[in-house]
């Protein structure tokens, strides 16, 4: 039996690979308290094993996500105590909701999505927080909480600026929630691909996880560290930052390793972390 055992979520793990399925079909995987605990858990326990070098995330059913589960909402359910006692409870739900997108991004591993058709609110604040995303023709985006009559605030608003890099865009999206199509999202780089089924897309975006898991994983890791360090710091803050990371990680056996793979023309066999 797999160590990974959610009520709302499925992880398989074959080659190193991790496909973790957001699994609530009925409705939409839409986030209700359980969904945004097991992800929470699943992303915060699959980066800490090192048997695992990349990750594919998916939604079962016929949508990536309907974002926040409105008719299981715990953010603006009353309770009981004074004003403070009630804020302080709120925010510390939030932060949990919030909490469950960092361990995607902060898990050591790079995590693939893969979207097919609707990917409202939370949804989008998912996939921001993912390395890279693929989806299908039919995908669609929406950053929909101005409709249910709130800023964002999992992450997208502070990360899709970061992925689109286009402010313009990103207050258009944010300010009208309109859906965002696939074709628009690959235009301005928001997905990598687009495939033309959902078969497809788990396909090759298990694939493309199969080949990072295949490369030393000390390089992987520290890519994406690295490339996440950068992204919230200056260039000089970054490069210094890098050479204290590199001079511990250029005693890695990995690099003798890919010379003799590239001389001896057979593939290196990487220890894993
Ligand atoms: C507070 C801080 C943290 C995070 C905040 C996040 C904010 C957000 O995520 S904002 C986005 C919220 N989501 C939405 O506004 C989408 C609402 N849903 C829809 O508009 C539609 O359902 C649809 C996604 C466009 C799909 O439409 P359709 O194909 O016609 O299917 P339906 O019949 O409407 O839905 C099927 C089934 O799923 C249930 N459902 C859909 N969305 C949700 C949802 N968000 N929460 C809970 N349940 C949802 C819907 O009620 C149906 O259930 P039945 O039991 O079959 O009626």
């Amino acid at each position: 039996m797999s160590q990974y055992q959610f009520e709302t979520v499925k992880v398989t793990i074959k080659d190193n690979v991790a496909h973790v399925q957001m699994n609530r079909p009925k409705s939409l995987n839409s986030f209700n308290p359980q969904l945004i605990d097991d992800v929470r858990n699943a992303f915060t326990a699959l980066g800490k094993d090192t048997n695992v070098r990349a990750i594919v995330v998916s939604g079962s059913g016929r949508m990536f996500t309907a974002g926040l589960d409105l008719k299981n909402n715990t953010i603006s359910a009353s309770k009981s105590g004074d004003l403070a006692r009630l804020t302080y409870s709120k925010r510390a739900h939030l932060k949990e909701f919030q909490d469950a997108f960092t361990a995607i991004e902060g898990c050591s591993q790079p995590v693939i999505a893969a979207i097919h058709n609707g990917c409202f609110g939370a949804g989008v604040d998912m996939v921001t927080a993912c390395d890279m995303r693929y989806c299908t023709k039919d995908a669609y985006f929406c950053v929909k909480e101005v409709d249910i009559g709130l800023a964002a605030d999992v992450g997208s608003l502070q990360r899709l600026p970061k992925v689109l890099g286009n402010q313009s865009l990103v207050r258009e999206l944010c300010y009208t929630g309109r859906n965002f199509y696939a074709a628009e999202a690959l235009q301005h780089g928001f997905v990598n691909r687009v495939y033309d089924s959902q078969d497809e897309l788990i396909a090759e975006s298990l694939k493309i996880a199969a080949t990072i898991a295949q490369k030393s994983p000390v390089a992987v890791v520290g890519t994406k560290h690295n490339l996440l360090y950068a992204r919230d710091h200056s260039v000089p803050e970054a490069l210094a930052y890098t050479v204290t990371w590199s001079s511990a990680m250029l005693n890695t056996e990995d690099i003798p390793k890919s010379v003799e793979a590239f001389v001896t023309k057979k593939p290196a066999n990487y220890s894993k972390l």
